[in-house]
């Protein structure tokens, strides 16, 4: 699942002629390509039951693809991951439930407690290391996730519509923090959505997939400025319209 490719190539990762059929008979992805790019942000977009997250799940090696192959350049890359639900452990505190992935891997308490707060404190939670989910917030609880999953310092970030059940004002405060915070680290992002609106906003490339068993219809760049001017102007309404009828089209008559 996780080869080396036998032949140099540029991108990141490669996805190639990757299909899925679940053992109950379901098939929900059929000839997959496509490349993630060294720091670049790539946005999965598509309907509900296309297989976004299997696509998810086969990236991160929990399953093997029935079909075709998935391919990292050298190394597998550190991957740090983000769900919808945040799956904090409600009765741990924030720093206790960030450093999880690090008391996994046997780190000391010293070492827990110092990457810890740092990631709390790139996520702007810093102030909070002692509360428990339950005294927080619904974006506050996806900040906590989104800090978890960068203790481990990772190269490459999935991301399953981690803000698809957050109210819009903190929804569009997260992805401006995502963006920006990804970009800074030079980190490599998958991003799977069901919103045109936000995949353009954050992406440098969107995948349009089509409904199930899903395939990618269209690969669109799109040209993004950087800064909340973006998200007003005449260039970010024109790729929304164009991204919302590629994914009509991807649809299908039937949608
Ligand atoms: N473990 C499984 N066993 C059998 N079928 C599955 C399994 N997991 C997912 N499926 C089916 O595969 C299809 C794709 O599911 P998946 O969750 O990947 O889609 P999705 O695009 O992420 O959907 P959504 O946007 O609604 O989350 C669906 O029809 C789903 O019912």
């Amino acid at each position: 699942m996780r080869e080396q490719g036998r032949r140099p190539a540029l991108s990141l990762l490669r996805i190639e002629g990757v299909g899925h059929r679940f053992a109950a008979g379901t098939a929900a992805l059929a000839g997959v390509d496509l490349t993630l790019e060294a720091g670049e942000f790539l946005s999965i977009l598509g309907p509900s039951g296309c297989g976004k997250s299997t696509l998810l799940r086969l990236v991160m090696g929990l399953e093997r693809p029935t079909a075709g192959r998935i391919l990292w350049q050298g190394a597998q890359p550190r991957i740090g991951v983000v769900f919808q639900d945040p799956t904090l452990m409600p009765w741990a505190s924030v720093i206790d439930n960030v450093a999880l992935p690090l008391r996994l891997a046997g780190k000391g308490r010293a070492e827990r407690e110092a990457a810890a707060r740092a990631a709390i404190a790139l996520v702007g939670l810093d102030g909070f290391e002692a509360a428990v989910p339950r005294e927080l917030s619904g974006g506050m609880r996806m900040r906590a996730s989104i800090a978890r999953a960068f203790v481990g310092d990772p190269q490459v970030l999935l991301m399953d519509e981690p803000f698809a059940a957050l109210d819009e004002i903190t929804r569009l405060r997260l992805d401006d923090e995502l963006r920006a915070l990804c970009r800074r680290k030079g980190l490599a992002v998958v991003f799977v959505t069901h919103s045109v609106f936000e995949s353009v906003y954050l992406s440098d490339r969107v995948a349009v997939m089509t409904g199930r068993p899903g395939r990618v219809a269209d690969i669109r760049a799109i040209a993004r400025e950087d800064g909340a001017t973006f998200r007003a102007s005449p260039a970010y309404a024109r790729q929304c319209a164009e991204t919302s009828a590629s994914l009509a089209r991807a649809m299908g008559p039937s949608a």
